[in-house]
């Protein structure tokens, strides 16, 4: 059973913490999840290529950039020139642009990630699911943390796994949004890959980061019965 990995989005931790939590979050957490904002896909504006660049100071963990931006082109293109190691943007935004832009990211020996909005059907992205390298569920609506957990979008993931299964896709699954002592069980049975953690399943638990670790462990393993390894 492949292990279930655990990707903190930074948008929501203590930046007056930032070494601190960074360098604890080194030893326990698979990836960072960097949430990029333009402040027109969605009403808000977040972390932004910079920030990975100053996160790499003192962290080797991989980086997955999740684009919430109308024009991904400009965007790919300096996550690229970072070796940003996932580039992940939102289906509704590559009409006309899917194909080059995995491509773009692929030549750079990246990889290349999809996001579906919660209205948004798997359906939407079967013109080029064979090429994607990972395909993240939003199960809230995208710009902010703290957002209502949108059940129904949990049918998306079974079904993601269940095509994988039968068609022999490689892609890995993300969720993205609301994970946490309440979510995890309903999450757990979807099954997916990746579960991104914010404020309300990790940094805002406590004030110490090895608390709110350890506290998010309990919590995941009290509603699923699993150990986060
Ligand atoms: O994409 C995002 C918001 O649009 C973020 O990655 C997460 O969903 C957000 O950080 C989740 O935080 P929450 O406290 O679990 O709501
Ligand atoms: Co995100």
């Amino acid at each position: 059973m492949k292990k279930v990995e655990f990707s903190p989005s930074l948008m929501t931790m203590d930046l007056d913490k930032f070494k601190e939590q960074i360098t604890f979050l080194n030893d326990h957490a698979d990836s960072y999840h960097i949430d990029i904002m333009d402040g027109h896909y969605v009403p808000n504006i977040t972390l932004s290529p910079w920030f990975i660049e100053e996160l790499r100071k003192i962290s080797d963990l991989p980086v997955s950039a999740h684009l919430m931006v109308t024009n991904p082109s400009f965007w790919v293109q300096q996550l690229i020139d970072i070796k940003c190691e996932w580039i992940c943007m939102h289906a509704e935004v590559l009409d006309g642009l899917a194909f080059r832009l995995i491509d773009q990211i692929h030549d750079a020996g990246l990889k290349a990630g999809v996001v579906l909005n919660p209205e948004t059907p798997i359906e939407h992205i079967f013109p080029y699911i064979e090429l994607v390298d990972k395909i993240t569920i939003m199960t809230i609506d995208p710009g902010f943390a703290g957002q209502r957990f949108i059940e129904s979008t949990l049918d998306k993931i079974t079904a993601l796994r269940e095509l994988r299964e039968e068609k022999g896709y490689q892609y890995v699954i993300e969720m993205d949004g609301s994970s946490n002592r309440k979510s995890f069980k309903r999450i757990d049975q979807a099954g997916p890959d990746i579960y991104i953690v914010g404020r309300s399943g990790l940094f805002g638990l406590d004030d110490s980061i090895e608390k709110s670790w350890e506290i998010m462990c309990r919590d995941y393993k009290d509603m699923t019965g699993k150990e986060i390894s």
